[in-house]
C-alpha cells in the first residue's frame, strides 16, 4: 500500500493550495479529485463562470443604459449561446493554468477518483485502491441546498451547478435565496433578458453588510428584479400550459415561471466520506468541526475551505490551506484567524467588506468610535464618470485604529485594497494621507476619508487655534 506525508482529498481552491504547498517543502502529496479536471467549484461552477456571465451581463446592460442616455438606438437581444461561450472561454483559460499536469510537475501524486475513509490514515478509492496518509486534509467543498418543493419535478430546476450549461436562458425565473449567489446571478440573469423574481425567507437583502453599503445595491438591484422579503415556494403546478409557482410568507400569491434556481445556501460535503470510519466529528450542518489549527477531532486530520463551514470564501479556502501546510507538513501549531480578510460580492455595484460593520462596531463600543465617510461627490474622478452611487465607510476606535472598511462601487472590491493591509497591520486611518494617490484615480475616495482624519484634529479643534496664532506669529 503506498504510503504518502500529506493525503489531499478535493482538488478544489483549498486542496490545491495545499498540494502545492507540501509538495513544495518536499512532502510526498497525494491529491485525490473525484471529478474528471482539478479546479472545484470555484472555477467550474462558482466564481470564475460567475463572474465572467456578470462581465456580459454589464456589459450588456450599460450598453444599453448608454445608448439610451445619448439618444442612440440599440436593438436586439443577447444570444444565451452567446453568453454561454464567452463563460466557457474564461473557464477553459484558466483550467489550462491549472490543470492535473502543473501539480505533476510539482511532484503531486494526482489522482482522479472519488474518496472515502477506511480508518483514521487510509483512504479508500473508487478504483478499489487503498493509500495511506500520515496526514489527511479534508477540503471536499460545499454543493446547493435544494429544499423540497412539492411538484418542482414539473419545472425547469437550476442551481450554480448547472446554469452555466443550460441550452437557453429561462424567460421567467423565480430565485430561491438573495444570498450572494442569488443576488449576483439574479442581476446578471435579469440583464441578459430574463425575468427574475428572488424570494428569500429574510426580511431584507444583505444582511451581513453594512446598512449604508446595503442600501445602495439594494437601490439599484430593485430596479432589476423583484425581491419579495420574507417569502418563500410552497409548490408547483401546472395548468392551462403554464406552470405557476405558489409563495408563501409576506407575498403569498401564484406566479407564472419558467424555472425555479435554488440559491437557498450550502451544504458542506461530508455525507459520502464515511467519517465516522476515521472518528472524524461534524456540526448539526454537517460541516467539520475544526480548531483554530484546523484540526479536527483527529489531530493528524484537518479540514480546509467550504467543508469546515468557517469562511467559505475560495481566498478563505486558500488562506486555511496555507496554515495546515505549516502545520501539517512542518508541524507549527498556528492558528487560523480570518480578523483582517475581506470579501467582495459582484453585484452591480460591487460591494468591498472587511471587518465590523458599523452595526456592529455600535454594538460592542456603544457610541466609543469614528465613521469616516466619503461618496462620489467628492471625487473627481467619479463625477467626471458621473458615478453617483460609490461610497466608502472607514470605522474606528478613539485612537483611529481601523476596525472595518466598507465599499460600495465599481470595482470597490479593487479601489479598496489598501485598507485590508493598513487593518491587517494595526495601523491607523491617519496613515492614508501619507500616501500619494495618481490624479483622478478612483481609489482617491479612499484617501479623501482618510483625509477627515486631519481636518477634524486640524481644522476643527483647540489645535487649529494654536495653529492659527502661530502662523501669525510666524508671518
Ligand atoms: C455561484 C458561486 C459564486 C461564487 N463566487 C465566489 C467569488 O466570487 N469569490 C469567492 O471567494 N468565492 C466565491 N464562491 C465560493 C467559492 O466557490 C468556494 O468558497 C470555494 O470553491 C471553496 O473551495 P473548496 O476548496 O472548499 O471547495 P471546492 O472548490 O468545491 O472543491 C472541492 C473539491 O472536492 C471534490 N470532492 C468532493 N468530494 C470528494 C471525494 N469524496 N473524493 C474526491 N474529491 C471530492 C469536488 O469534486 C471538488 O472538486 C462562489 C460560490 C458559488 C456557488
Ligand atoms: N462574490 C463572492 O465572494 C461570492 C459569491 C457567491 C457566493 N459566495 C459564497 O457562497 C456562499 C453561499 O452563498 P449562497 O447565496 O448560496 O448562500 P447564503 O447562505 O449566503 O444565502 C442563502 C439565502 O437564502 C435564503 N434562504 C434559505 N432558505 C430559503 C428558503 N427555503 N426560501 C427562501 N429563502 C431561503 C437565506 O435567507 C439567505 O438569504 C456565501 O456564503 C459566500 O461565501 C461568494
Amino acid at each position: 500500500m503506498k504510503t504518502y506525508d500529506v493525503i489531499v482529498i478535493g482538488g478544489g481552491s483549498g486542496g490545491l493550495t495545499v498540494a502545492a504547498g507540501a509538495a513544495q517543502f518536499g512532502a510526498k502529496v497525494a491529491l485525490v479529485e473525484k471529478r474528471n479536471e482539478l479546479g472545484g467549484d470555484c472555477l467550474h461552477f462558482g466564481c470564475v463562470p460567475s463572474k465572467s456571465l456578470i462581465a456580459v451581463a454589464k456589459e450588456v446592460y450599460h450598453l444599453h443604459q448608454s445608448a439610451q442616455a445619448f439618444g442612440l438606438s440599440v436593438s436586439g437581444t443577447l444570444k444565451w449561446q452567446d453568453a454561454k461561450r464567452r463563460v466557457e472561454q474564461a473557464v477553459g483559460t484558466i483550467q489550462d493554468h491549472d490543470g492535473a499536469q502543473r501539480f505533476r510537475d510539482l511532484g503531486v501524486d494526482v489522482i482522479f477518483a472519488s474518496a472515502t475513509f477506511q480508518d483514521e490514515h487510509s483512504i479508500k478509492l473508487s478504483s478499489g485502491t487503498t493509500i495511506k496518509g500520515k496526514r489527511i486534509v479534508i477540503a471536499t467543498g460545499s454543493s446547493p441546498i435544494v429544499p423540497p418543493v412539492e411538484g418542482a419535478e414539473q419545472i425547469t430546476q437550476l442551481t450554480n451547478e448547472t446554469v452555466f450549461s443550460m441550452d437557453e436562458l429561462p424567460k421567467r425565473i423565480v430565485m430561491i435565496g438573495g444570498g450572494p449567489v442569488g443576488l449576483e446571478l439574479s442581476q446578471a440573469l435579469s440583464r441578459l433578458g430574463a425575468e427574475v423574481i428572488v424570494v428569500d425567507s429574510g426580511d431584507r437583502l444583505l444582511q451581513k453588510e453594512d446598512e449604508d453599503i446595503a442600501e445602495v445595491v439594494r437601490k439599484q438591484i430593485e430596479k432589476e428584479i423583484t425581491f419579495f422579503p420574507s417569502t418563500t415556494v410552497e409548490k408547483v403546478t401546472k395548468r392551462d400550459n403554464k406552470t405557476f409557482v405558489t409563495l408563501k410568507g409576506n407575498h403569498s400569491q401564484e406566479v407564472v415561471a419558467d424555472a425555479l434556481f435554488f440559491a437557498s445556501g450550502r451544504k458542506p460535503n461530508t455525507d459520502k466520506l464515511r467519517l465516522d470510519k476515521a472518528e472524524v466529528k461534524v456540526d448539526d450542518k454537517g460541516a467539520i468541526i475544526v480548531k483554530e489549527t484546523l484540526q479536527t477531532s483527529q489531530p493528524h486530520i484537518y479540514a480546509v475551505g467550504d467543508v469546515n463551514g468557517q469562511f467559505p470564501f475560495t481566498h478563505g479556502a486558500g488562506h486555511e490551506g496555507k496554515v495546515v501546510v505549516a502545520n501539517a507538513v512542518f508541524g507549527l501549531r498556528r492558528k487560523v484567524s480570518y480578523d483582517h480578510v475581506p470579501w467582495a460580492f459582484y453585484t452591480d455595484p460591487e460591494i468591498f467588506h472587511l471587518g465590523m460593520t458599523e452595526e456592529e462596531v455600535r454594538y460592542q463600543h456603544n457610541e466609543d468610535y469614528k465613521v469616516y465617510r466619503m461618496d462620489s461627490k467628492s471625487v473627481d474622478r467619479m463625477i467626471a464618470e458621473n458615478d453617483k452611487s460609490s461610497l466608502i465607510k472607514i470605522i474606528t476606535d478613539n485612537k483611529g485604529i481601523i476596525l472595518g472598511a466598507h465599499g460600495v462601487g465599481n470595482s470597490a472590491g479593487d479601489w479598496m485594497q489598501q485598507l485590508v493591509y493598513m487593518k491587517t497591520n494595526g495601523d491607523s486611518v491617519k496613515k492614508i494621507s501619507n500616501s500619494v494617490y495618481p490624479y483622478p484615480s478612483r481609489g482617491e475616495i479612499v484617501k479623501h476619508a482618510g483625509d477627515l482624519y486631519w481636518r477634524e484634529r486640524l481644522f476643527g479643534s483647540k489645535l487649529s487655534t494654536l495653529m492659527n496664532k502661530y502662523v501669525s506669529i510666524f508671518r
